[in-house]
């Protein structure tokens, strides 16, 4: 069962127009909740950065934020979703091609929910990386739909060989094409600030809650990739990836090769957030 517009209906009835612009410009916003047990994960957070990224790119929602997450709790009931994501994007509407605002259009949305297990084994074994240019637009921070930057960096990575890609402007490390990224020197925990260079990662700002309850010390401040090759620990946070260790970058093993204790230490914490 999906939702689409106003109301829950079957995937095979839903007809997208193509004057969508969330179609041909990408002019839209999303969120992709992680759920636990039938639960949305971290749900006001999520809301919140959607609320966020709607008045920034001047977008009316077409309900409330509370509306919003009922109807998203529904069809997670309604899909008898225990384990997985709930996908939800809205578009700032149909109208013909043109680049204005349209008048008069309604926000269009579409939620649905996927079955996806945790990825237990690269939580648990860890991924590879390159390191791959920085050429988004300046509101990393905005989670919008124009995300053709990420699909590439993405796909480079797999042409390599890796699972994701460590972005950087001009040496200093930004984030992934989907997720951000930490590192672990000397016992501190580096992670880029939550400026508009990165996504404002809601899994990020856990494992940043949960390494101050350790009293693990942490400096939100930018690295480069050379500290990257240097770091004892690197990993990455994401809804869809929790943490996931990062074991080599550009062929060069981090720290030992293997998860870092404080990176295990974090994901047992984590596991226990939702647990
Ligand atoms: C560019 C980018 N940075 C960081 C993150 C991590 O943010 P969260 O911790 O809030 O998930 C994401 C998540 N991207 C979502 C998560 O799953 N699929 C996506 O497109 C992202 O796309």
């Amino acid at each position: 069962m999906y939702f689409y517009k106003n109301e829950f209906i079957p995937k095979t009835d839903i007809h997208l127009s193509p004057d969508d612009r969330g179609y041909y410009f990408g002019d839209g916003i999303y969120e992709v909740f992680r759920v636990y047990q039938g639960q949305l994960y971290e749900q006001d957070a999520h809301m919140q950065r959607l609320q966020r990224t709607a008045e920034e790119v001047r977008l009316t929602l077409p309900f409330t934020s509370r509306k919003i997450g009922q109807i998203l709790t529904e069809l997670v009931e309604k899909n008898k979703l225990v384990e997985g994501t709930v996908y939800v994007q809205i578009t700032r509407g149909e109208a013909p091609r043109a680049h204005p605002f349209p008048p008069q259009t309604e926000p269009v949305m579409l939620a649905y929910c996927t079955e996806v297990p945790r990825p237990v084994a690269t939580i648990h074994n860890g991924i590879k990386a390159i390191t791959f240019a920085d050429i988004r637009w300046l509101r990393c921070d905005l989670k919008t739909l124009n995300l053709l930057p990420n699909v590439m960096a993405k796909q480079a990575a797999l042409d390599h060989g890796v699972q994701e890609v460590v972005l950087h402007r001009e040496g200093t490390v930004t984030e992934c094409s989907a997720s951000n990224l930490m590192i672990i020197k000397d016992g501190v925990l580096y992670t880029h600030p939550a400026n508009h260079l990165i996504l404002h990662g809601i899994t990020r700002a856990v494992v940043l809650r949960l390494a101050r309850a350790l009293e693990m010390p942490v400096k939100e401040e930018a690295f480069t990739t050379e500290q990257l090759a240097g770091a004892d620990e690197a990993f990455i946070t994401g809804t869809t990836v929790e943490i996931t260790p990062i074991l080599e970058v550009d062929g060069h093993s981090i720290g030992t090769g293997i998860p870092g204790p404080l990176t295990r230490r974090l994901q047992d914490e984590f596991v226990r957030t939702f647990a």
